[in-house]
This record gives C-alpha cells, sequence and structure tokens, in this order.
C-alpha cells in the first residue's frame, strides 16, 4: 500500500514507478460534495484481481457512507483500458481456497455495485472486455469514446470459459435476448458504435469522456434521492436477491469449471497469447 512508504518516498517516486504492491489500486476524488469519482489503478490493465475487487468494493462503501454523495463516476486512470476484466492469472492453476475466495470477491463487487444506492456512471475511455463490460453494465448510465478501436462485449468464449448465470441475466437485461445469445456464443466483442446501436452502451463522446461524465453525473444528483433509489430496487432487486440466495452454489459451478483440466489449457493457452502479443 501506498501509505505504507515513508512520505519522502510518497512525494519522490513517480506513480508509474510504483508495483501493484504500493499502489492503493483505486483513486477518490470528490470534484463536488454530491460526486465522487472512483478512478481505477491497477497497471497495466486494471484487471480484477481478488484485492483489486476488494478495494473497490471497500471503495464504494466508503463513498456510500457519506450522506451527502449521490453519484459516483467510475472511470480509470489507464488512457487506453477501462478494465481487461477478471485477473486472467486468478484462475491459472490455482488453489481451490484463493479460487473460492476470488470468486466470492467478484460477486460482492457485482452485488455492491450493481445495488448501490448512489448514482453510477460509467466512464469508458478505453477497451472494456468481459469483467470490464460487467463493471460498466453494473452502473446505471454508460458513456463511451467514440475511438472506433475500442472494444467492449462478454467474450468469455474465446478463453474456452462462460459467462457465469447472472452476468448472463445482467447482458439479456441490458441488450435484449437475441444480441445477447449471439453475443454470449461468438463472444462478441463490440465497436463503440456498434455497442450504442444495441444499447450496450448510453452515449458515445469524441471530447475527454470524463467531462460528459461528470455532467451526467451533476443531473443524476439532483433527482431526488428517494424515489431514485425506490425506482432502482424495483427494477434491479429480484437479480440481486437470486444471486444472493445462491452464492454458494454458484462458487461451486465456478471452482468446478475452472478446475477442469481442459479449462485450465485454455486459460494457459490464452495468456500465452496475451503475452506474446
Ligand atoms: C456452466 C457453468 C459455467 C460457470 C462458469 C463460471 C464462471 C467463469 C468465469 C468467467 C468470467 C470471466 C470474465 C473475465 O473477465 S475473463 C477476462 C477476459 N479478459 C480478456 O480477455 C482481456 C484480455 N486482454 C486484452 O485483450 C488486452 O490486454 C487489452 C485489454 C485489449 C489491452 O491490450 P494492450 O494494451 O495491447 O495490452 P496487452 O495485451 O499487451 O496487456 C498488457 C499486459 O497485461 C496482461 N493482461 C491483459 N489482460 C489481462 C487480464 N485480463 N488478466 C491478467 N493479465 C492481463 C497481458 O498479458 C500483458 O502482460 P505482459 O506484459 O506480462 O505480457
Amino acid at each position: 500500500m501506498l501509505s505504507r512508504l515513508s512520505p519522502l518516498a510518497q512525494r519522490t517516486i513517480s506513480p508509474r514507478l510504483l508495483s501493484n504492491a504500493q499502489r492503493t489500486l483505486v483513486n477518490i476524488s470528490y470534484p463536488s460534495p454530491k460526486i465522487a469519482v472512483l478512478e481505477l489503478d491497477r497497471p497495466p490493465v486494471n484487471s480484477l484481481s481478488l484485492e483489486m475487487s476488494a478495494k473497490i468494493v471497500e471503495s464504494i462503501k466508503e463513498i456510500e457512507s457519506n450522506p451527502e454523495v449521490q453519484a459516483m463516476v467510475l472511470k480509470s486512470s489507464n488512457p487506453k483500458i477501462f478494465s481487461a476484466g477478471l485477473d486472467i492469472t486468478e484462475m491459472n492453476r490455482p488453489t481451490v481456497a484463493r479460487l473460492e475466495d476470488f470468486w466470492r470477491n467478484i460477486q460482492t463487487l457485482f452485488l455492491t455495485l450493481y445495488s448501490t444506492r448512489l448514482s453510477t456512471i460509467a466512464s469508458i475511455d478505453g477497451h472494456s472486455p468481459a469483467g470490464g463490460c460487467l463493471l460498466a453494465m453494473s452502473c446505471d448510465y454508460r458513456i463511451m469514446s467514440a475511438t472506433p478501436s475500442y472494444k467492449i462485449g462478454l467474450n468469455e468464449t474465446k478463453l474456452g470459459i462462460a459467462a457465469p448465470y447472472w452476468l448472463k441475466d445482467l447482458f439479456v437485461t441490458t441488450i435484449g435476448y437475441r444480441e445477447a445469445e449471439v453475443g454470449l456464443a461468438l463472444g462478441k466483442l463490440y465497436s463503440p458504435k456498434e455497442a450504442l446501436e444495441i444499447k450496450l452502451v448510453d452515449e458515445l463522446v469524441d471530447s475527454p469522456v470524463i467531462d460528459v461524465a461528470l455532467k451526467r453525473a451533476d443531473e443524476w444528483a439532483s433527482i431526488p434521492e428517494k424515489g431514485r433509489v425506490a425506482s432502482k430496487v424495483m427494477l434491479r432487486g429480484a437479480m440481486i436477491q437470486d444471486l444472493e440466495e445462491k452464492r454458494e452454489m454458484d462458487v461451486g459451478w465456478f471452482r468446478d469449471f475452472i478446475m477442469e483440466e481442459g479449462v485450465q489449457k485454455g486459460i494457459e493457452g490464452y495468456l500465452k497469447n496475451l503475452s506474446k502479443k
């Protein structure tokens, strides 16, 4: 943790040179009393390790604990990557105990972000595959950079794995059954333009995404909280309750699926290709 370094070291080491063990993993700022910005900061690609997921959850709770704050913008410190999704190394020849803990943390991350009383705006200024898309879909509103080379979607099948049932449900809820059926089967990654067409994102911008995200956060923050949160609970409550009831069953599915030798070989091959690239 950055806070474990001496004050002098904290001032003199460039943030770029810090290892992930020394980083805070996320940064929180408050551009105005009603708005928080939660910045993902786990180089190189903001992948979601067990510790990263736990840190995001802790940060959302910290922001929520201030009753004045009404909206939270989720952004990345990386100018080209929102999040590369789950940290694939967590699924590569893991111990069963770590793998199960990892998955419980991912479930908690989804449940916390999807159900927060805060209005959540995803400021997607870069690639957002798989778990990155999960983070974005868990927010209330998604704004993406129009840069044509960026990609967003659920590409799990390309790694030889499947999205868990609750991520599939979230995808169906967001873009509709037929598009989700095709997108999941093909592990499709959409360009920003395609993502807007299927309503995977709500808005595309050419200007810095964060500027528009902060404007939208202001709009969402101006809606009276009680009615806004009641509407959110009505729309999202069933999916949250369903996973709450099935959490341990889902951990079992995940563990058994990932520990299969064939799946392990697939993950190994995918990681090798990523590194070679
Ligand atoms: C029937 C019952 C079923 C039950 C099943 C239950 C559950 C299954 C769970 C499934 C859920 C999965 C969700 C996921 O999120 S899986 C992760 C998917 N993510 C990806 O495929 C993204 C992979 N990354 C990329 O495509 C690119 O890195 C990029 C994000 C487009 C950025 O490209 P670029 O800027 O060129 O960076 P590099 O590719 O060079 O990467 C730099 C560095 O980072 C490493 N890396 C990249 N992504 C990840 C990752 N997700 N996890 C860990 N590490 C990653 C990459 O290997 C490079 O490392 P080196 O510098 O060491 O080579």
